[in-house]
């Protein structure tokens, strides 16, 4: 089968003679300075100074065994050369999404679709963490990517856990118990291809809405850029490291000591790049207090979202829950 096949239609263009519109007018620095935390070695104040600076940051000695890194890698890759129809057919009636065009979903995993101009560049698959126990699937590759997935989704609230409390004790927070701001239930996996294309973006400009997310980025292909001090930088892989964001729950919690960071995706002309990102979310009925904001559940701000994006064609994010100042 010819590579082009396995790619959602609407991808398949990859030259475009047209400028690109999404081609950025930004400088982008090509120098590397993001900081990287050794989890086995937590310094508190290297934590706190990578949240409140970068709001995102390399995590290595995480514990999650590279073979299994590599290996959820190497089903990703064999998962999406599948042929389009049999990788949508596979998810009919799976709580497992499979999707183009577009990260943005409902709870139900339909894409919020925004109109042909601005699609992101990119397929997945979007795999809520609660259900994988729940079913098994008949394509194998899928089902061995189920299989693994409940292996690194165990790494993955471990480490979401004890950078949360590290990062609550560094706020000097004063919560009763850590675990319902990372919650099982509401927990996400999503595992991207993005074809190669010269058209538009793998994904825009955006913050995450969770609490922490946690990349699996691909080895040999970069693409993710995060936005510091008004200039793009590209994240380069690293091999056996992850890159952790904090989303906006995170900010809103620090009251806007940490930062939701802005990034995107940048998608190469010649060769795919696949990434595995996992979202923490708080519990349905979790308040989040701070002196920032009204008082607001994840669920609440995730509708805004997606009423946001349905009427705006964009997210507009924590400003909608700021406090009146004054
Ligand atoms: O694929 C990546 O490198 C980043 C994905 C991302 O930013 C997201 O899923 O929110
Ligand atoms: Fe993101």
């Amino acid at each position: 089968m010819n590579n082009l096949d396995s790619y959602p239609p609407i991808l398949r263009q990859q030259n475009n003679q047209q400028q690109n519109p999404y081609e950025p007018n930004d400088t982008i620095e090509d120098s590397d300075p993001i900081p990287t935390i050794d989890l086995k070695c937590l310094e508190h104040k290297n934590l706190d100074e990578a949240c409140k600076e970068w709001g995102l940051f390399r995590l290595i000695n995480h514990g999650v065994p590279i073979t299994l890194l590599e290996q959820l890698q190497d089903l990703t890759k064999q998962l999406f050369s599948l042929s389009f129809e049999s990788k949508q057919e596979a998810c009919n009636e799976s709580p497992i999404k499979y999707f183009w065009g577009t990260p943005a979903l409902t709870p139900s995993g339909t894409a919020i679709t925004k109109g042909p101009q601005n699609i992101n560049w990119v397929e997945g698959f979007d795999v809520p963490l609660c259900q994988l126990s729940n079913f098994q699937h008949q394509l194998p590759s899928l089902e061995s990517i189920r299989l693994l997935l409940m292996e690194y989704a165990t790494h993955l609230l471990r480490i979401a856990t004890t950078l949360f409390e590290a990062m609550v004790k560094n706020l000097e927070l004063n919560l009763k118990t850590t675990k319902p701001y990372l919650s099982e239930n509401n927990g996400n996996i999503r595992v991207y291809r993005y074809p190669p294309t010269d058209v538009g973006w793998g994904m825009e400009v955006h913050t995450d809405s969770s609490v922490l997310s946690i990349l699996n980025p691909d080895d040999h292909v970069s693409g993710l850029q995060v936005l510091k001090d008004d200039q793009w930088l590209t994240v380069k892989p690293v091999s056996n490291t992850l890159v952790v964001t904090l989303g906006d729950m995170m900010q809103a919690i620090s009251s806007d000591r940490y930062k939701s960071v802005s990034h995107r995706v940048k998608v190469e002309k010649d060769i795919e790049r696949i990434s595995l990102c996992y979202f923490v979310f708080p519990g349905e009925d979790v308040v989040i207090e701070s002196n920032k904001y009204k008082p607001f559940t994840y669920n609440e701000f995730r509708a805004q979202v997606q009423q946001d994006i349905k009427t705006l064609g964009n997210k507009v994010g924590l400003s909608r829950f700021q406090k009146k100042q004054g």
